[in-house]
């Protein structure tokens, strides 16, 4: 069977990810408006440098928001016959671009991997990262049936989870579930700028897993941000009417509780409107919320101790759905934080416990 062919045109994040994982079955061509990009994600292993006459048989656009429609338009001229796809994280803007030109507008179908990263370009790369994570595609009126099939293959080819939508229902949603949590991540990080050392010193894994993407690239969120700002800025004005509602009620004097306006019942009601809203997040494998029991253990900070933990829970035949490992400043342990099937969950504090671990708790988390 002929190899199919693929031109990725933009080898950052997105592009060296995608050229990694399709290389097995594809002959993968890249191409970067920056030679040195290009040239790394060569080197890192992600396909072959674009010899400028190949006719792929299909383009994934993998460059900044701002000039993605641009390279599809470009692509749709240059190639006659190839499904032309972009990756951008907004789909309105990039679809009128290329509804804006005249070209074979039935081989583009929009998408966009619901999968990244707080770091850019091609060192950041991952093959994996695209598992398990969903891949909303795009059509426009205009797109071809067999196109829109390409793009959904090459979506559960790396591993994704097809979605389709509009460009106007992606807009909206993306704006409440990704571009508004960048911003408030930052925001929120912003506030530290100036702190003291004494304060920051003491930051836990709350403050760490609040502002982990506020590490992200400035040029590329303003590129997203700009081009989706309505939807946007809908969201961020409802958060602000909930921020003036808290800030009216730590103002309040005199007595307050939870069944009267006041400090206490303002608090309570954004902490529970929390809870009700994290408890609809999706688990790791889409679908509703899954139930797991969080089992924490104490590790000491010692070479080989989290391999010696793994094993050991491997030896009780107790599978790990997911973990994640805090670390206090200072602290001569980490914390483990295991999620296990909760029926697994009893036998393995006790085993763990006989085993001479420190348990400090185990408790029920939605995932
Ligand atoms: N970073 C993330 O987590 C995610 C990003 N996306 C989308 O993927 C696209 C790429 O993002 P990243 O890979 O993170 O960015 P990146 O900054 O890592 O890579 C972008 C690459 O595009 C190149 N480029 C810029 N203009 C170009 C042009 N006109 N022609 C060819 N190449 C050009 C740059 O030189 C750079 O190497 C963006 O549209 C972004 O919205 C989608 C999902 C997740
Ligand atoms: O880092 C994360 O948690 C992300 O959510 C990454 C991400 C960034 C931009 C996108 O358009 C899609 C996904």
């Amino acid at each position: 069977m002929r190899t199919p062919s693929v031109l990725i045109v933009g080898t950052g994040l997105l592009g060296t990810s995608l050229g990694l994982r399709l290389k097995e079955n594809w002959q993968v061509w890249l191409s970067d408006l920056s030679p040195a990009a290009e040239a790394l994600a060569r080197d890192m292993g992600a396909g072959s440098c674009y010899d400028g006459a190949a006719q792929p048989d299909l383009v994934v656009v993998c460059a900044p928001p701002d000039v993605a429609g641009r390279c599809v338009v470009q692509a749709l001229e240059n190639f006659s016959e190839a499904v032309v796809t972009d990756v951008a994280s907004v789909k309105e803007a990039v679809a009128e671009v290329v509804l804006g030109c005249e070209v074979d507008w039935s081989r583009y179908v929009g998408s966009h991997p619901m999968a990244g990263r707080e770091r850019s370009g091609a060192a950041a790369a991952d093959c994996d990262l695209f598992e398990g994570n969903p891949w909303v595609i795009v059509p426009t009126e205009y797109s071809a049936a067999t196109a829109l099939q390409m793009v959904r293959s090459v979506a559960l080819e790396v591993g994704a989870i097809p979605r389709q939508l509009s460009a106007e229902e992606h807009d909206a949603a993306v704006a409440l579930v990704s571009h508004v949590p960048q911003l408030v991540s930052s925001l929120l990080a912003a506030r530290l700028k100036e702190a003291p050392q004494s304060a920051l010193g003491l930051a836990g894994q709350g403050l760490r897993d609040t502002t982990r993407i506020a590490r992200s690239d400035a040029e590329l969120w303003a590129a997203i941000v700009s081009q989706n700002s309505e939807a946007v800025a809908h969201v961020l004005g409802e958060f602000a009417a909930d921020l003036r509602g808290l800030l009216a009620g730590l103002a309040e004097t005199g007595p307050s509780g939870l069944d009267q306006p006041g400090r206490m019942g303002a608090v309570a009601k954004v902490v529970l409107a929390g809870n009700r809203g994290v408890e609809r997040i999706p688990g790791k494998h889409g679908g509703p919320p899954r139930r797991y029991l969080e089992v924490s253990v104490l590790v000491p900070d010692k070479p080989g101790e989290f391999g010696r933990l793994f094993t050991e829970i491997g030896e009780e035949g107790v599978n790990i759905e997911d973990f994640s490992i805090e670390h206090s400043a200072g602290a001569a342990a980490g914390v483990a934080r295991l999620l296990v099937m909760p029926t697994a969950g009893q036998p393995l504090v006790e085993a763990l416990k006989r085993r001479g671990w420190q348990v400090p708790s185990a408790m029920n988390r939605g995932q």
